[in-house]
């Protein structure tokens, strides 16, 4: 999926956080959003993904050609962020089927093998409100990565993460994005380690 932002600009009441972007993300490429905290990275990456309202300016999605409606965009985009909710009552076992009764699941992955790489072998029938938060962070990497989408969004992917999680993370990030759409908003070098397309929200103020 390509994703062409015309002119978006977003304010939060009357102070504009971003200001014209114009800006094509292409099918296929990665990209890293970069900027100071509070400088607007994680509310362009919900712009992009369709999640969150912008004041000017319009967002075009494009598959294979042709336009996709925005509101049918979601179907497409794999989002992963900290402040994301996971089904907390259910076990890692059960969110994952949940979830992945809603998207498809990456060919020749299934549930096991999916939380074997996740390193959650022990904890896969434990309640996820019982996870620690690294944990749950590669549960939020995890249905995210294993989603079988063109477009992969991630918004601090390392949170919480310790340095195994870091080298799963980097690992996934080399392994599962061939021919996708891969987006990271950070100001943590190491989660957009190898990408070169770099766009920093400073020059939108
Ligand atoms: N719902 C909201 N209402 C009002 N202001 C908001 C809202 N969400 C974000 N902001 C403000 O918009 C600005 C950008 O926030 P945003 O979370 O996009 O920044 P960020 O670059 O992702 O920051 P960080 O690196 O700390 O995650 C901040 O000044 C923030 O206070």
């Amino acid at each position: 999926m390509t994703i062409s932002l015309n002119q978006v600009s977003k304010r939060y009441q009357s102070h504009w956080i971003l200001k014209g972007i114009d800006y094509t993300f292409e099918a296929g490429m990665q990209y890293a959003i970069l900027g100071a905290n509070g400088s607007g990275k994680s509310t362009l990456l919900r712009a992009v993904a369709g999640m969150q309202d912008i004041n000017k300016g319009k967002i075009d999605y494009t598959l294979n050609g042709k336009p996709v409606k925005p509101e049918h965009v979601y179907r497409h985009i794999s989002y992963c962020a900290p402040g994301m909710d996971l089904v907390e009552e259910l076990t890692l076992e059960e969110f994952l089927k949940f979830h992945f009764s809603f998207k498809a699941i990456r060919k020749g992955y299934g549930i096991d093998s999916m939380i074997d790489e996740m390193g959650l072998q022990q904890a896969a029938g434990k309640f996820i409100h019982e996870f620690s938060s690294g944990m749950k962070q590669r549960v939020k990497l995890a249905q995210a990565f294993f989603s079988d989408t063109p477009v992969l969004l991630l918004d601090e992917p390392c949170s919480n993460l310790d340095l195994a999680g870091v080298e799963m993370y980097l690992q996934w990030l080399r392994d599962h994005t061939a021919g996708r759409l891969v987006i990271v908003a950070s100001n943590d070098e190491r989660e957009y380690d190898g990408i070169s397309r770099l766009l920093q929200v400073t020059d939108y103020k």
